[in-house]
């Protein structure tokens, strides 16, 4: 049965159920989700991967992409990541891939003229967790992403785009693919976001649980 839309809160609940009730711990979800996202790059754009470059935040949704990095570097692939966020400020999750990605060497920059060797770019900068507009080096990072002429496939969510209603917090990443988790979110079906998003494809098969209490 294909479930509705939700917003970032709902996420938050269902990823906690998930997480604390079920069991199954953060990481296992990140390596779904990293999964869901190599397969749709392997499947989908098997010629334009000379040189990925993942543009990796500081949250889970910058842990995501460091797992994508990863599992791509694995499979032959070449990728350099690029840093925006604040390394004092990463997650635990995200800590756990980088060092990962430090054992695999795996070339790391927070150069952004790197896009340009770019011939497709991964959006892990934002997911569900932004919560205001996008200013400084995000905003930075997104209008070069967005220059760029290259397959973008975003990570859960374009970043910049608000999960809850679809609208660009200042600016936002214009991808091509958006890999999303779980369950749909409202902001990529309608404003912005649906333009925004490009094709949606829904990671359904993670575990995750939809319960209401
Ligand atoms: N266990 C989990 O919770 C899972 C999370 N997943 C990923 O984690 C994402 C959510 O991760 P997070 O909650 O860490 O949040 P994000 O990685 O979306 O954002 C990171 C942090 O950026 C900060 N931020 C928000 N808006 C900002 C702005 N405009 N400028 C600068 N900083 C800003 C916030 O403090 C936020 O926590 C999901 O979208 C998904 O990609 C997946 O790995 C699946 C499992
Ligand atoms: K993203």
């Amino acid at each position: 049965m294909e479930q509705a839309a939700i917003t970032a809160e709902q996420m938050r609940h269902y990823d906690s159920f998930t997480i604390n009730t079920i069991g199954i711990p953060s990481l296992v979800l990140m390596e779904r989700a990293a999964l869901a996202v190599r397969d749709e790059i392997l499947n989908a754009y098997p010629l334009n991967l000379n040189h990925v470059v993942v543009v990796a935040g500081s949250g889970n949704n910058g842990g995501d992409g460091l797992d994508v990095a990863r599992l791509l570097h694995i499979a032959g692939v070449k990728v350099t990541i690029l840093n925006v966020g604040n390394p004092d400020h990463a997650s635990e999750e995200h800590r756990v891939q980088d060092r990962i990605c430090q054992y695999y060497q795996i070339p790391q920059t927070s150069d952004l003229t790197i896009l340009k060797q770019a011939t497709l770019i991964v959006d892990a900068l934002f997911g569900i967790g932004i919560d205001r507009a996008v200013k400084g080096n995000y905003a930075t990072a997104i209008d070069a992403i967005n220059a760029s002429d290259v397959v973008v496939v975003a990570v859960d969510m374009p970043s910049g785009i608000n999960t809850d209603t679809g609208e660009v917090m200042e600016t936002a990443v214009k991808a091509d693919v958006t890999v999303t988790f779980a369950f749909n979110k409202v902001g990529l079906t309608k404003g912005a976001g649906k333009e925004y998003a490009g094709r949606v494809a829904i990671a359904d098969d993670m575990g995750t649980y939809a319960v209401d209490d």
